[in-house]
């Protein structure tokens, strides 16, 4: 791990290399004062060598010849026009600053006036000196040859405490508290750590020759011209006040949805009007080893009780990860969707000994929110599970909702031994505790909110159930993570797929699909509303 200090207007323009003298001068005093902390003997100079210039090149041609099937052994023609042939290109450093580490951390933060002459020393200005701190401490963990780079971020509020971009990987990760739990809490060690898996695919993209001086940088084009791409946007990702990274998606309406990786957990969802549709706990806890109460927990390797491992599996306690590679899906590079993976840790591996990859797919449209949930067998046997996504949604009161689409169908009664009924009612309303799983349900149902005039619609496809849970008044007071008042303005209508567990062979892959989506109250469920039509609609 490298660290450097220099000046830019923004991101963007730092990757365009622009500098004064001063600042120029202001970046060797930095990198000089950054070679004591890192107590390393090496010359300034040989720090600053783009010593990974071949191995670069080597990755960027194998990803082609993956993608585009190249012989490994012919240079592909764009070579020549990207700068890669140029004769300085493995001699010496080239223009620019940003040389050719495997990744590139960037604080932008203020600017070089605000900057304290050695980053030690920046206590009236702390975030350069935690970052660079949390960063050293770890550095034998970070198995990619990374350099950090100090640079000035000067557009208004988005930079208004520090932003920190990781390439190629394409985060952006908003630091807008700067407190040292952050830091402590390892949440930014774990996004870098994370993106170490990802590929250096980006870089490909945006190749494009660029003539400074006489002299070509691919490495500063390629930055430049990736960001620059209007499809290639960061994912926003900021701090939680406990340390937890949350990616923020919004939509061209207005909407927006928050994802922790913790979890792979929605935990928010407004519509453009900024109404929160999600319900969270009023005593939520943010505990690492805790699923939190609210949002959209993911149920796996099991719902509920139906097996040996704790309640509802342990998808929802564990730290996901950015998932990069979601093929078959196409990736999305877009700042209303994100893709999660969670892989199995050891511990995960002695309670449930099978090997998995389950990913989530999050993406917010106008009006809607989709999940696609995945689950990749990479063992050599088969092995199965159950599953569901937990839907908290927020109702005015619950007294005043309903649910259509579940009639007729027989369920398990949780709070009758899980026995077996069928549903009697024209549609399910509530008036105490609930706590079932509808068997086989329509992939269509229909959630009721009278008093808000707003109906849910969730579809869902490759989840034949629906498990339907409000704790009511009694229950919820035992519940040490919910209000006692909260079971009013909750209800979870889940996807699931609980009586047939999934079987997956080797290598075979189960996919689900969840959209929720909200209309006005007079929708029921496919029907038409009678007074609706006599009164027409308006
Ligand atoms: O508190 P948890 O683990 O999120 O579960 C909430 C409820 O989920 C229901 O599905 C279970 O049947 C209940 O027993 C449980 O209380």
């Amino acid at each position: 791990m490298r660290i450097a200090h220099l000046s830019s207007s923004s991101y963007r323009s730092f990757i365009s290399v622009r500098r004064t003298t001063t600042n120029y001068q202001y970046h060797y005093q930095y990198v000089s004062s950054s070679i004591s902390n890192l107590s390393t003997s090496k010359p300034l100079q040989q720090l600053r060598l783009p010593l990974s210039l071949s191995s670069l090149r080597l990755q960027r041609r194998v990803v082609s010849t993956s993608m585009a099937s190249d012989d490994v052994t012919t240079l592909p023609a764009d070579d020549d026009k990207y700068g890669f042939t140029r004769s300085e290109m493995y001699q010496t450093n080239l223009a620019g600053t940003v040389d050719a580490y495997d990744r590139h951390v960037f604080l932008c933060h203020k600017n070089p006036e605000d900057w304290a002459s050695r980053v030690e020393d920046s206590a009236s200005d702390p975030l350069p000196k935690l970052l660079f701190s949390a960063l050293k401490a770890r550095k034998n963990d970070i198995a990619l040859k990374t350099k950090l780079t100090i640079c000035e971020g000067r557009d208004g509020t988005e930079f208004s405490d520090g932003d920190v971009l990781i390439f190629p990987e394409m985060v952006k990760y908003r630091v807008w508290k700067c407190s040292g739990s952050f830091f402590e809490s390892n949440s930014i060690f774990a996004l870098i750590v994370h993106a170490c898996m990802l590929s250096f695919r980006i870089l490909l993209l945006g190749f494009s020759l660029e003539k400074r001086k006489g002299k070509v940088n691919p490495i500063v084009s390629s930055i430049k011209e990736t960001f620059r791409l209007k499809t290639i946007m960061p994912l926003n990702i900021v701090n939680e006040a406990e340390g937890f990274p949350r990616i923020i998606l919004t939509e061209p309406s207005g909407s927006s949805a928050e994802v922790l990786l913790h979890g792979g957990q929605v935990v928010s969802w407004k519509n453009d009007r900024r109404e929160e549709l999600l319900f969270m706990s009023s005593k939520a806890i943010r505990k690492t080893s805790k699923a939190i109460r609210g949002g959209i927990p993911v149920c796996f390797p099991q719902f509920g009780t139906m097996g040996s491992l704790e309640q509802h599996g342990f998808a929802r306690n564990r730290l996901w990860s950015l998932d990069n590679d979601p093929s078959p899906l196409a990736a999305v590079n877009t700042q209303s969707s994100v893709d999660l993976i969670l892989r199995p840790s050891e511990e995960d591996s002695k309670t449930w000994p099978r090997r998995f990859e389950l990913r989530l797919r999050v993406t917010l449209g106008s009006g809607k929110l989709t999940l696609i949930p995945r689950v990749r067998n990479l063992d050599n046997k088969p092995f199965s599970f159950t599953f569901a996504l937990r839907n908290y949604l927020s109702v005015s009161d619950i007294s005043e909702v309903r649910i259509e689409g579940l009639e007729t169908l027989d369920y398990f009664d949780n709070l009758i031994r899980k026995e077996r009924f069928t549903e009697q009612a024209d549609a399910i309303t509530f008036d105490g505790e609930i706590d079932r799983v509808y068997l086989s349900s329509p992939t269509k149902i229909a959630i009721i909110d009278h008093e808000k005039k707003r109906t849910f619609v969730l579809r869902k496809v490759g989840m034949p159930d629906a498990a339907v849970w409000n704790p009511w008044d009694k229950r919820a007071k035992a519940i040490s993570d919910l209000g006692d008042e909260d079971y009013k303005t909750m209800l979870c209508v889940d996807s699931a797929a609980v009586e047939n567990s999934i079987v997956l062979k080797p290598f075979e892959e189960w996919k689900g699909h969840q959209e929720i989506s909200t209309v006005s109250s007079s929708y029921c469920s496919g029907q038409l509303d009678p007074s609706k039509v006599l009164r027409g609609f308006r």
